[in-house]
């Protein structure tokens, strides 16, 4: 559940697997992620997902044994415990915002958001696998990542792979903190809420920043100067966290992708992993590492 949609995917492992689910990022195992179904804010949440599980043939081998669903949610508390309920009336065991699994390195981490965990923890396990393909004894190598996720919300995020440090000798995936600011549509209803005169207007990724009529010009403040937010936090957290922008791992996600790309592919010139679909592929590694103790 995001701040403004949701969406309910079906997630499949197939253990050794590295094959890519299309637009998905091909983390540990995660063979697909099919999309049932999206909602709006004002939709009937829990129908909805009570349609979308009722599909035909759509959960494959999932309608057979035990049922396991896992939610991440920023929205209200109101809409996850609605949802909760009405998957546990279908018969699912639910995991509300499992341990992500990530090293925290900011202050207060129980207030950071668990779409912003989820999406590091898919990022940093896509970085593991890609570096250990690339190098035989990647050990020695640095991992460091950064999430761009453009939707209601912009948050620019940055992560590290620690190898080692942890007790059993094994890696740590680091959370290192970020930026959060407004996405597009939520810079247009800003502007349109505080401007007495300035009437809604959609928003649009490929504007130009002179505008020759109002709409024009308020289409060009929320869209090109989104892509200057976009390119200047990507910029200032990479420098501070990583002291540059080169070898920076890069994955951009969520719904207003289209206004960030050119942004974060200037700001990179390594290119970057569009993924529409890091949330729930992190949520899906999130409780397989979990195993059992989250349901
Ligand atoms: N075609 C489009 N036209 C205009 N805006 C769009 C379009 N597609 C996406 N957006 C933007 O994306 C936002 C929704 O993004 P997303 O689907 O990631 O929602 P969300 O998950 O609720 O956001 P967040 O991750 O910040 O909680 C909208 O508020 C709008 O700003
Ligand atoms: C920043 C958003 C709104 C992005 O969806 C969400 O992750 C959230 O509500 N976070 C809580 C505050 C924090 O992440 O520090």
């Amino acid at each position: 559940m995001g701040n403004t949609n949701a969406s309910l995917a079906f997630v499949s492992f197939v253990e050794g697997s590295t094959a890519r689910a299309e637009g998905a990022v091909p983390v540990g195992g995660v063979s697909a992620i099919e999309i049932l179904a999206t909602w709006g804010r004002d939709d009937d949440e829990p129908l909805r997902v009570q349609e979308a599980l009722a599909g035909p043939g759509r959960l494959g081998g999932a309608g057979q044994g035990r049922r396991c669903a896992a939610i991440s949610a920023v929205g209200s508390h109101e809409r996850e415990r609605r949802l909760v309920e009405r998957l546990g009336s279908l018969g699912w065991d639910v995991a509300v915002r499992p341990e992500a699994g990530l090293v925290m390195e900011i202050h207060h981490p129980e207030t950071c958001g668990s779409d912003r965990q989820y999406a590091m923890r898919a990022a940093l396990e896509d970085g593991w696998r890609l570096r250990s393909e690339a190098v035989a004894d990647g050990a020695g190598e640095r991992l460091q990542v950064l999430v761009v996720d453009a939707g209601t919300a912009l948050t620019v995020d940055a992560g590290v792979l620690r190898s080692g440090a942890a007790a059993n000798g094994g890696a740590e995936f680091v959370f290192l903190g970020g930026a959060i600011a407004m996405g597009p549509g939520s810079l247009a209803e800003a502007i349109t809420a505080r401007g007495a005169r300035l009437a809604p207007f959609e928003v649009d990724p490929d504007v130009p920043a002179l505008g020759r009529s109002t709409v024009e010009a308020l289409r060009a403040g929320a869209s090109v100067g989104f892509r200057g937010a976009v390119r200047e936090l990507c910029r200032g957290v990479s420098m501070e966290a990583f002291g540059g922008t080169r070898g920076v791992l890069v994955y951009l996600t969520g719904g207003a992708r289209a206004f960030a790309r050119a942004a974060v592919d200037e700001t990179f010139p390594q290119g970057f992993r569009d993924s529409p679909h890091l949330v729930h592929a992190g949520l899906a590694l999130a409780i397989r590492s979990a195993g059992s103790s989250s349901l």
